[in-house]
């Protein structure tokens, strides 16, 4: 089996090309920008190259941007004063307080003062609560496993019912909201995790193998049942000789060497998360206009894009 890589940086760069006609239109019928408001506290290296990304695509899709760069011993409560001001910022539709927060800062708490129709992270407890009642419609969905789904669809047509979905990882910012999507799309959904008696077993069993534990090429050959699709959310960066490199939670070339299709690290998932990150945005300001959804990202809108992996 030689696995189709499914090219997760080409779908979110057509994603965001058709969020940027969208809001062009949106601008041009209303006179609104979809405004995008991101909160940074300290100086952690990969959340400011996270961010710096998702304020430069949010500019270049039209957007109205915001930058709040906050100090490494910030407050609780100037953070929560910060996430205050863009809630109560017309202009602002949607806000990501970037994670991880510093320790001693209770990020739940932040995260949950975030307006519930801002919240384009999906992380408000009102926002899991649709989701997992199954009214994903009326919810901000959390952007990886949104991208994620998108992906599977490209791979696999639009239905994935009856399919048997493994999820590894119970996180409540990937694994959950991942299976309450699968299981809404009609799969039999398995949530495997560090506690799970034999993991490779569990694996074996499914079509759909979605690796989100941040466990660096975990995922080994003889896990994979040959023709499923694997969904790789790992980002691991990893000494190699005196650079480093980044690897999934899967063993990518083994993995593909079973598979029918496969998400690369970098170039899978990762560009996805920021492009629905952007999609959300745009729902949000949408929603605030009391105009229906824009018809972006739904639906057959994406030809399948897929290319062979090397012998
Ligand atoms: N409130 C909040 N929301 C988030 O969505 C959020 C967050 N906090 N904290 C950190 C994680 C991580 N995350 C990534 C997004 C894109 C890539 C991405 O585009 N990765 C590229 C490679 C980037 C590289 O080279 O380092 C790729 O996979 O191709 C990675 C990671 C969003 N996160």
């Amino acid at each position: 089996m030689n696995a189709r890589v499914i090219d997760g940086k080409a779908f979110a760069a057509r994603l965001t090309q058709d969020i940027a006609q969208a809001a062009g239109d949106l601008a041009a019928r209303t006179g609104t920008r979809p405004g995008l408001g991101v909160v940074l506290v300290g100086e952690d290296a990969a959340s400011q190259v996270y961010v710096r990304t998702k304020t430069r695509q949010a500019e270049a899709c039209g957007f109205h941007s915001v930058q709040a760069d906050l100090a490494a011993d910030a407050s609780q409560a100037e953070i929560l004063a910060q996430v205050e001001a863009l809630n109560a910022d017309p202009a602002i539709h949607g806000i990501l307080v970037q994670l991880p927060l510093p320790k001693g800062i209770d990020a739940d708490r932040v995260t949950q003062a975030v307006r519930a129709e801002k919240d384009v992270d999906g992380f408000h407890y009102l926002n899991i609560g649709r989701l997992g009642a199954g009214k994903q419609d009326q919810a901000f969905v959390p952007c990886t496993p949104a991208g994620c789904m998108m992906l599977l669809r490209d791979a696999l047509g639009a239905d994935l019912s009856g399919r048997h979905a493994v999820i590894l990882g119970r996180s409540n910012i990937v694994g959950k909201p991942m299976a309450q999507l699968l299981l809404a799309a009609n799969c039999t959904v398995t949530i495997a995790h560090s506690r799970s008696a034999d993991l490779p077993a569990l694996c074996r069993g499914a079509d759909i193998l979605v690796a989100a534990v941040g466990r660096p090429e975990l995922v080994r050959r003889d896990w994979i049942k040959p023709g499923a699709v694997v969904i790789d959310v790992g980002i691991n960066r990893v000494a190699s000789g005196d650079k480093s490199r980044l690897v999934g939670d899967v063993a990518y070339d083994e993995a593909a060497a079973q598979a029918q299709a496969i998400t690369p690290v970098p170039g899978g998932v990762g560009p996805m998360t920021i492009a629905c990150l952007l999609l959300n945005t745009l729902r949000a300001a949408h929603r605030h206009l009391n105009l229906p959804d824009p018809a972006v990202g739904t639906g057959t809108a994406f030809a399948p894009t897929t290319t062979e992996t090397k012998p």
